[in-house]
This record gives C-alpha cells, structure tokens and sequence, in this order.
C-alpha cells in the first residue's frame, strides 16, 4: 500500500476497512507499506518468490504499474484497490474504486491476462496506460507538480501548450495502413485507397499517443475503444490541431466525452515505430525517458490481473 496516494483521507486510515472487506472475503493478507524512493516492484517478486497467491496493491496509477512491473509473466494475479488521484487503469479495467466493491472483485472476480505496453524492447520500460510523442512528452514533466496545486506550473504548462509547434514524424507501423486503420477520416480514406499496402509515413504533428487502455494522464479518455487484452496499442495521431481545438479536445476527454475528430487518425497495431529529424523526447506512463527514435511494442497476455467476473473488455 502506498500511504500517501491519492488526494483525500491519508490511507493508513482507510487499511481498517480494507483489512475488514479482506477478511470478510477470507482473504488473509501481510501489509507492506511503499516507500519514495525505492520501487515496491521488488516487494511483488519476493511475493512471488515466497509463494504468496497473489499481491493485492493498495495505490494510484503510479504505484499500480510499479507493482505490475514486478509481476510481468509470474505465475500470480495482482488485485487492485484503487485508491490513487485517478486510477486510470483500475478504470480501464472497470474495477470499482468503493473500497469493499474492489476487494470483493479481488475475492470473486476472474483472472485476466492483459497486455502491457513496451519501449524498445527494454525490460525497465512497460507501460500500462500510455507513451507519447510531441506536445503531451514535453508537458508531463511539469504535470505532477501541476497535479499538486502548484499553479506557476500550471502557467508554464499553459505558456508551453500555445507556443508548441507541430513536429516532423516518421511513423513506421507494423502492418499495412489499410489492416491498422479502425475508424476513418477522410484523410484515412484517401490514404487508404492511395496507399493501403504502404506502412510508413511521414508528417506533421502535435502529439502521438500510444495507449494500451483507454484512460490515462489526469484522466482523459484518450482512446475510449482500446482494449487491455487484444494484443493491440492504439496510435492516435493529433495532426493540424489549433490550439483551440486541441484545449477544447482535452477538455470534453477529461469529463469522459470523446468526440471522434477526422483530424485525430487512429490506427491499431502490435508495434509502431516513431522517429524524427529533430530531438523530441518520448515518455511512457508520463515519465519522460528518452528521446526519438523509438519503438514501441505490445506484450501480449502479460500480467493476470484479477478484474470483475464476467465484464466484457477492456
Ligand atoms: N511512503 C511514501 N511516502 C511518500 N511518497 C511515496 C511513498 N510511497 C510511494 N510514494 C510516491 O507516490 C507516488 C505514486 O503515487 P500514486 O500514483 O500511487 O498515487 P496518485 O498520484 O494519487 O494516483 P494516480 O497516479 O492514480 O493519479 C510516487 O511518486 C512514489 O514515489
């Protein structure tokens, strides 16, 4: 459990009820509490090691994905109880935040095999929620401490959303344009007839994102139709945005309304790879860790997770 996760009553006093809920399920449980400066995904492998049934973790997105990342292919499922700021991926996964809810769900619930997102094939970079390229890469850095109220960064967020430029972008999908296009722009179409067998291309962008589940950042619903299970990301492209639309954009994904837009072009792919003439940083979950040229994949099947009995996807 992270104590501090979350914005409302510290946690140490919500672990009486969440002990209760447990115990009413005949669940036993040993606590370990996170700490800032080490990853609890090392409390998950020695969980594993020990023989334990399963690791339940008590947190927000942060938190969540850490653990996850110690339970990546092990033989045990991890049971969420969400109690972060936004608990995107508890969200994506319809896991109810109501604390009894969530443990009864861990209790009664089915295991779940979903994918999990991948920076260069690199085994310190999964994702669950998102990576990104462009506008939101350069944006995260000051987004936790926009999270924490702290409003000179919130200005500097803003100065640096409107003087943002569109950037050059190869984008080379794993598959030919016309079997990775979902819903169509009329640009998708035409591209789609001009050049359904092509898989690369190149623009111009204001960002990319690259999710594995629908929800992430401070809650937006970036990509309402991806699943956490189909062996697929999502790569939206936000191409010839003003910066009207886009804040207008982000404004309705953040109160759950999408709105599909011909100027944002979806494609759903296992990998994509992304590079640029010029130094763009990419992040993954909002952490930025390097710079293009990038390649994102999808584990396919790699973390059980224990969701609600018979919920159809994500
Ligand atoms: N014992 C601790 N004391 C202080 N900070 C901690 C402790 N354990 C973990 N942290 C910090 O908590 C952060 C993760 O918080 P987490 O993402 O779970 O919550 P959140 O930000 O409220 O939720 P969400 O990500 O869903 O919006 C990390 O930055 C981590 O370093």
């Amino acid at each position: 459990m992270n104590p501090v996760s979350g914005t409302d009553e510290p946690n140490p006093m919500k672990l009486p009820d969440i002990i209760a809920a447990l115990e009413t399920e005949d669940i036993r449980a040993d606590l370990a509490f996170t700490k800032p400066d080490e990853s609890p995904a090392l409390l998950a492998q020695r969980a594993v090691e020990e023989g334990y049934d399963m690791v339940i973790v008590g947190g927000g997105d942060g938190t969540v994905s850490e653990v996850a990342k110690g339970l990546i292919h092990a033989p045990i499922p991890l049971g969420i109880v969400p109690i972060g700021t936004y608990n995107n991926i508890a969200r994506s996964l319809s896991i109810p935040t109501d604390l009894a809810q969530a443990c009864q769900v861990i209790a009664q619930g089915q295991i779940k095999s979903i994918d999990v997102g991948q920076a260069n094939n690199d085994a310190e970079h999964y994702f669950f929620e998102a990576a990104g390229v462009g506008l939101d890469a350069a944006l995260f850095p000051l987004g936790e401490e926009v999270k924490d109220g702290q409003w000179g960064r919130t200005l500097q967020a803003v100065r640096l959303a409107i003087s943002y430029q569109p950037q050059r972008l190869k984008i080379e999908l794993d598959r030919p344009l016309a079997n990775a296009t979902t819903r169509t722009s009329l640009r998708q179409r035409f591209l789609r007839r001009q050049l359904a067998t092509r898989s690369e291309f190149q623009l111009q962008a204001l960002l990319v994102v690259i999710a594995n589940g629908p929800y992430y950042g401070t809650g937006f619903t970036v990509a309402p139709d991806a699943l956490m299970d189909d062996g697929l990301l999502t790569v939206s492209v936000y191409r010839k945005f003003s910066k009207w639309e886009l804040v207008r954009h982000f404004w309705s994904i953040s109160r759950g309304q999408y709105h599909y837009n011909p100027k944002i072009e979806t494609y759903q792919v296992a990998k994509v790879r992304l590079s640029s003439p010029t130094k763009l940083p990419f992040h993954i979950d909002g952490h930025q860790i390097g710079e293009l040229p990038v390649t994102f994949q999808v584990v396919h099947q790699a973390l059980k997770v224990l969701v609600p009995a018979e919920t159809s996807s994500p």
